[in-house]
């Protein structure tokens, strides 16, 4: 197993990989795009921080590639789309540089506010300039916080110490928390205008790109002083650099560039009222220990199948909703892999239904579930949690999902409906304690089989004598009965019969079967 790492990641982390067997950690950090599709085409895992380019090209070079680990928090490096659409998970290690990043900023927020830097320079240069740096207070001042997540929260509990009154803005921050941190909750507008101190800490995307641009500038408070310690490009930059020399910004501490590294004519460099560090918000030791060990041991995990958290490009779950969920995976899997030969040809729509016990908010976790078995059967390995709704969507087959909080039959019930050229199919299964899942209804007819083995099922008309002739060519090609559940609707109407088998029939048999007068329909299907 070869665990390739293209960043500089600690040691303490790297150490954790011993707990696999047969491992090979190779550290290559500063490889030309060329070197790092050569050295990922035989790596399991990949390690990255910020600096590696992640791209669909690197993605598709590992062909072995199981999961990438960010140790860090931003994947913006990472093409997900790539990943996910190839299988590959991709995992961060969210909480573990939190602290050091809201430290960065704070030291930046101080550095601004006293001149701290400048004046350093300043006296370096052999001068003694006590009138010239005469800074502010952050007493008394009003700080606007743009994203309430781990770090911006870890921010205003520091600023609240130092007697900040601090405004945040974030769609998911709510009266409550907003409250319990002595924040006040604020509109985008609002913080803006009121901020003697401005700090984003959002991820970059499409709607945070340039949320504070030009426009946005003309209304701050003349004199305001902004950080960028989350993404380049959440502040744009030229906007920025116009502001300053207005004199409406009064400074500026940038910790990350909208293109990294920054270039060497970049106008900020030459801006007297900014001070920039090289993206170091996450950059102590504890941090990088931190980080390094946790993405290290969901790495572990993954490869050795064992149950990971921090997956970016899978619902998150919690530790409740997963003791929930487990127990039903097997049975969701079950039954997409039943659906799939049962279907014999693309469905176009499936609706999967939970009842009961079963209907846990899961993020879409089980029915992942149920489409990884319904397109593994075909595909197999290539398919997995992460990239089974690519296979779906790609397939054209239309997803739905309904839960319904109590069954007529049973405590807990998953339901598949599904429609192929050749109509439409029904299969339920539920689980049972003692006995494990089991399928208990199929195209309508209620029966009772586990979900295992393999199985036969016929539909057919009702009357005397088919059940023998199917046995008859069982016998023949000595196949052994296991188990046997039949269903009919009426007497000489449409019946069904669901088989146990001990091994799989060969094709001619099927065919034989298929040919006797009144079967419309024979299926083999192992599950
Ligand atoms: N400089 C560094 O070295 C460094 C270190 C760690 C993290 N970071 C970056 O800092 C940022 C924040 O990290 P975090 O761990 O606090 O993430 P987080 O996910 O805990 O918090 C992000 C918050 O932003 C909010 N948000 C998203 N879109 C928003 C919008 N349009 N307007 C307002 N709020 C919005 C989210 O609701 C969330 O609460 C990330 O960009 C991360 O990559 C940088
Ligand atoms: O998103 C992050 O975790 C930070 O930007 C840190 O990036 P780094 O690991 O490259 O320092």
């Amino acid at each position: 197993m070869k665990i390739l790492v293209t960043d500089d990641i600690s040691q303490t982390g790297l150490e954790v990989f011993e707990e696999l067997d047969d491992v090979e950690v190779s550290v290559q950090t500063s490889l030309s795009p060329a070197e790092l599709l050569e050295a990922i085409a035989d790596a399991d895992a990949l390690v990255v921080r910020s600096q590696t380019n992640v791209t669909a090209d690197v993605i598709a070079a590992g062909r072995r590639l199981k999961v990438i680990g960010r140790a860090g928090v931003g994947v913006d490096n990472i093409d997900l789309e790539a990943a996910t659409k190839r299988g590959v998970l991709v995992i961060n290690a969210p909480d573990g540089n939190t602290i050091a990043a809201a430290e960065h900023t704070f030291a930046m927020m101080i550095s601004l506010a006293r001149h701290i830097p400048a004046a350093n320079r300043d006296l370096l240069s052999g001068k003694w300039n006590r009138k010239r740096w005469v800074g502010v207070e952050l007493r008394g001042k009003t700080l606007a916080i743009l994203g309430m997540g781990r770090i911006g929260t870890e921010v205003a509990k520091r600023a609240k110490v130092f007697g900040m009154q601090v405004l945040g803005y974030d769609p998911f921050l709510t009266q409550e928390r907003a409250d319990s941190l002595g924040v006040v909750k604020s509109t985008l507008e609002n913080a803006i205008a009121e901020a003697d101190f401005i700090t984003v800490h959002t991820p970059l995307t499409k709607e945070t790109h340039h949320l504070i641009d030009a426009a946005r500038f003309q209304t701050v408070k003349p004199g305001v002083r902004i950080i960028n310690c989350a993404r380049g490009g959440i502040i744009d930059e030229r906007a920025l650099c116009a502001a300053l020399q207005e004199g409406v910004v009064a400074g500026a501490a940038f910790d990350v560039f909208e293109s990294e590294p920054l270039d060497a004519d970049h106008p900020l460099r030459r801006m007297e009222n900014v001070i920039l560090t090289p993206h170091l918000g996450a950059s102590t030791i504890e941090a990088q220990e931190n980080v390094a060990i946790q993405v290290a041991h969901q790495i572990v995990r993954v490869l050795k199948d064992e149950p990971f958290e921090h997956a970016v490009n899978l619902p998150s779950l919690s530790q409740k909703q997963k003791e929930r969920l487990t127990p039903y995976l097997s049975l969701a899997e079950k039954l997409g892999v039943f659906a799939a030969q049962l279907a014999q040809g693309a469905p176009s729509t499936i609706t999967v239904t939970y009842t009961g016990d079963a209907a846990i908010p899961d993020g879409g976790y089980l029915t992942r579930t149920v489409l990884k078995g319904l397109f593994g059967f075909r595909y197999r390995d290539e398919v997995n949690y992460v990239n089974a709704l690519r296979f779906a969507e790609e397939a054209g087959l239309r997803v739905q999902e309904v839960r319904e909080s109590r069954g007529r039959v049973y405590t807990n019930e998953i339901s598949l409906s599904f429609t192929t050229e050749n109509g439409t199919h029904h299969l339920s299964g539920t689980l049972y304690h003692e006995s494990g899942p089991r399928i208990v209804e199929l195209d309508g007819y209620p029966i009772d089989m586990p979900s295992e083995g393999i199985l036969l099922f016929t539909r057919h008309t009702d009357k005397p004598g088919m059940i023998g002739r199917i046995g008859t060519y069982l016998g023949d090609a000595q196949v052994n009965i296991a188990g046997m559940q039949v269903g009919r609707r009426e007497s000489g109407g449409e019946a069904i019969m669901l088989l146990s088998i001990d091994r799989s029939l060969p094709d001619d048999v099927i065919k034989q079967i298929a040919g006797v007068d009144g079967i419309s329909m024979v299926r083999s299907i192992e599950l």
